[in-house]
């Protein structure tokens, strides 16, 4: 079985601490949503998972060794990131050539028919191609790689709707084919939530949270009604979130324990709905205020 192993890891770069002694473990084939926002520590993670980064203190297995300079580890992992550098000399299908030598497992024909259908033309080089293409040509390489453990930094960036769902889509299909432990990081989730089983949200180089995306989400209620209403209902409870929204009107983004029923006084004008993944971990990684705090006393309140 698959298993990532993270035992008290700290990453430093100079003085800032990526990582502060992070204990994670990830186990079986799964699809794991990395969530933080900009500067938690998902790339340290990712690069020191497969590798390619050496931990300042801590110990990292995978498979049972520590994964940086392991051959083992090259072997049965990929890591999809924007700054992925391939040998600028050769074009797309040598690049592909060079995959399926690195891994066993890699589908050429896969690939190739992926790269057909987004219109990349095989005899491009990667250096030619756009932000959204050499995105994509990451991501289906990643995909077609089959590695036990797959993992993609912010794979969705610059790419337009129609290419980021169809890539989502086939990531699904595959794994069902071809389960493997996919590990999808990201501060804009994009349509990725919904293929997360699990989620792991890094807040300053810290583990906050690691479990199941569904009871995650079902943590969270968005109340909304007017605003001494939401006020007064929210006193009672861990609030996370609250803004108004029309004058006189308000919402908050509340913690409620799983498997508690909120009941809300609909007579008042109270609404409760459900919370997006997105939306309950930024709520959880937010200032105390918000930005309505920083506006406010940068201008002081005009
Ligand atoms: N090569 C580096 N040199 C110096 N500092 C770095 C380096 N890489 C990352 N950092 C710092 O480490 C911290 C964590 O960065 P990291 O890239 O791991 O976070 P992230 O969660 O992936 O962020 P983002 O969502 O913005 O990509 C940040 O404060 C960042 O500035």
């Amino acid at each position: 079985m698959m298993e990532v192993d993270f035992r008290n890891v700290t990453k430093k770069y100079g003085r800032t601490e990526a990582l502060r002694e992070l204990t994670l473990n990830l186990a079986g084939d799964k699809i794991i949503g990395i969530l933080g926002r900009n500067g938690a520590g998902k790339s340290s993670a990712l690069q020191i998972a497969a590798g390619h980064l050496k931990p300042s203190a801590g110990d990292v297995s995978m498979l049972g060794e520590n994964p940086f300079n392991s051959l083992l580890v090259s072997a049965n992992t990929i890591l999809v990131h924007e700054g992925m550098a391939f040998p600028p000399a050769l074009r797309l299908r040598a690049i592909l050539a060079e995959l399926e030598r690195a891994y066993p497992a890699f589908d050429k024909k896969l690939a190739k028919s992926l790269l057909d259908h987004f219109g990349i033309p095989d005899h491009a080089f990667h250096i030619q191609l756009s932000k959204g293409m050499k995105n994509t040509f990451n991501m289906v390489a990643g995909i077609a790689a089959r590695t036990p453990l797959t993992m993609f930094d912010e794979p969705l960036n610059g790419m337009d709707a129609g290419v980021r769902s169809d890539l989502l889509k086939v990531l699904l299909k595959e794994y069902i084919a071809h389960p493997r432990m996919i590990l999808l990081s990201g501060h804009q989730l994009e349509g990725m939530e919904e293929l997360f089983e699990e989620v792991v949200i890094l807040h300053h180089g810290r583990l906050l949270h690691h479990g199941n995306a569904d009871e995650f989400k079902e943590g969270f209620v968005r109340i909304s009604g007017p605003e001494s209403e939401v006020r007064r209902a929210a006193s009672e409870v861990q609030v996370l979130e609250l803004h108004e929204t029309l004058p006189g009107m308000a919402e908050a983004i509340i913690m409620v324990r799983p498997g508690t029923t909120l009941f809300m006084n609909e007579g008042l004008g109270l609404k409760s709905t459900s919370v997006s993944l997105g939306d309950a971990y930024v709520a959880m990684t937010r200032k105390k205020g918000g930005i309505d705090r920083v506006y406010a006393d940068a201008t002081d309140g005009r």
